[in-house]
């Protein structure tokens, strides 16, 4: 079993980048999936796109707290399930270093690690390099090929300044900056094909800097997608904390809705796969109450019917 990580900060595009892999490349995967958070958004969308075998692990971080599990999860799917490749996306804060060490003590002829990925956000760089910056730096200086993602709008000078950034900090990795989507599949069949090269020492770091702080909530209810997009404004703006990441599912009105922010844009798609009413939040300083008074207003009233003295649209508090 040949293991490919793909990092990269909250919110780069990691999970989008594995489901196109998936979706174009003929190889053989299947996706272990390490969420910050407690929710498990992501494992619900590349399930519902993708036909691979996928595993999660919400708890903790794959490259600190849980290290001897997910070491021990990774060697059961190499002899169970044994699929040719094992894509491994870390949580958005992982130091890819500690990592590759950890996964480096259970390689052996049957387990090879290829090459790593990092995604990173072309759009958001900046912040996180000044918000996270040893995460930021240790994502890119153990990498072998830096993807840039959401560069589909970006002057050929803007391509170039980034290249400038991440060459400073690993001059021998690859560099993309043409989108992805755009490239042919053999560029991604080109990255299962390498592999890392075992003669690089690579340091395992104990101390981090401060993780973010993330907040899940099961069984959301919201008033009207509006009242959701005023939320996403407000949300963009700091009034319920520094939020940089927030992901969720939730229905409303017979539409399933499932929205996605990473730090100051948002999308909302409608579908009809079911889904179901979680979302995580992550970030500093999270005004929990105030998130949970928008998402949970509705269990605070009741609708009281024909005997409502309001008009029938208005509720009334139950306690
Ligand atoms: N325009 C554009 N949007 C993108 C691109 N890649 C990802 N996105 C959007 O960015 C948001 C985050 O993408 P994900 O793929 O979930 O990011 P992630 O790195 O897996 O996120 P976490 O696992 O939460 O850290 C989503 O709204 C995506 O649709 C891209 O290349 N271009």
């Amino acid at each position: 079993m040949k293991i490919l990580i793909v990092s990269g900060f909250l919110g780069a595009g990691k999970t989008t980048f594995i489901k196109e892999l998936a979706k174009r490349t003929k190889k053989e995967i299947a996706i272990f999936e390490n969420e910050y958070g407690t929710s498990g958004v992501d494992g619900d969308i590349l399930k519902e796109s993708t036909n691979v075998n996928i595993w999660e692990l919400t708890e903790g971080c794959i490259c600190c707290s849980v290290k001897g599990d997910f070491a021990a999860s990774v060697l059961t799917i190499a002899n169970t399930v044994n699929p040719d490749y094992l894509v491994i996306e870390p949580t958005g804060v992982a130091m890819l270093s500690n990592l590759i060490a950890n996964l480096s003590q259970i390689e052996y002829e049957h387990i090879r690690l290829m090459a790593p990925i990092s995604i990173v956000d072309a759009l958001s760089i900046e912040r996180y390099k000044d918000e996270f910056p040893e995460i930021y730096k240790n994502q890119i200086e153990y990498a072998d090929t830096v993807i840039f993602s959401k560069t589909e709008n970006l002057s050929s000078e803007e391509k170039d300044k980034l290249k400038l950034e991440v060459s400073e900090i690993n001059p021998n990795c690859k560099i993309i900056t043409e989108h992805y989507s755009t490239l042919p599949d053999s560029f991604l069949d080109s990255l299962l094909l390498k592999y890392l090269d075992g003669a690089i020492e690579i340091p395992v770091k104990e101390d981090y800097e401060e993780m973010p702080d993330s907040f899940s909530l099961n069984d959301i209810s919201i008033r009207s997608i509006e009242r959701f997009i005023i939320f996403l404004e407000n949300l963009i703006r700091g009034k319920y904390g520094n939020v940089f990441r927030a992901k969720g599912s939730f229905a409303i009105k017979g539409l399933n809705l499932r929205f996605d922010l990473a730090d100051s844009r948002y999308q909302i798609e409608v579908g009809t796969d079911e889904i179901s009413n979680k979302a995580v939040f992550i970030g500093n300083d999270i005004k929990k109450q105030k998130i949970r008074e928008v998402f949970f207003e509705n269990s605070r009233f009741i609708k009281i019917g024909q005997v409502n003295p309001f008009p029938p649209d208005k509720y009334i508090v139950f306690w």
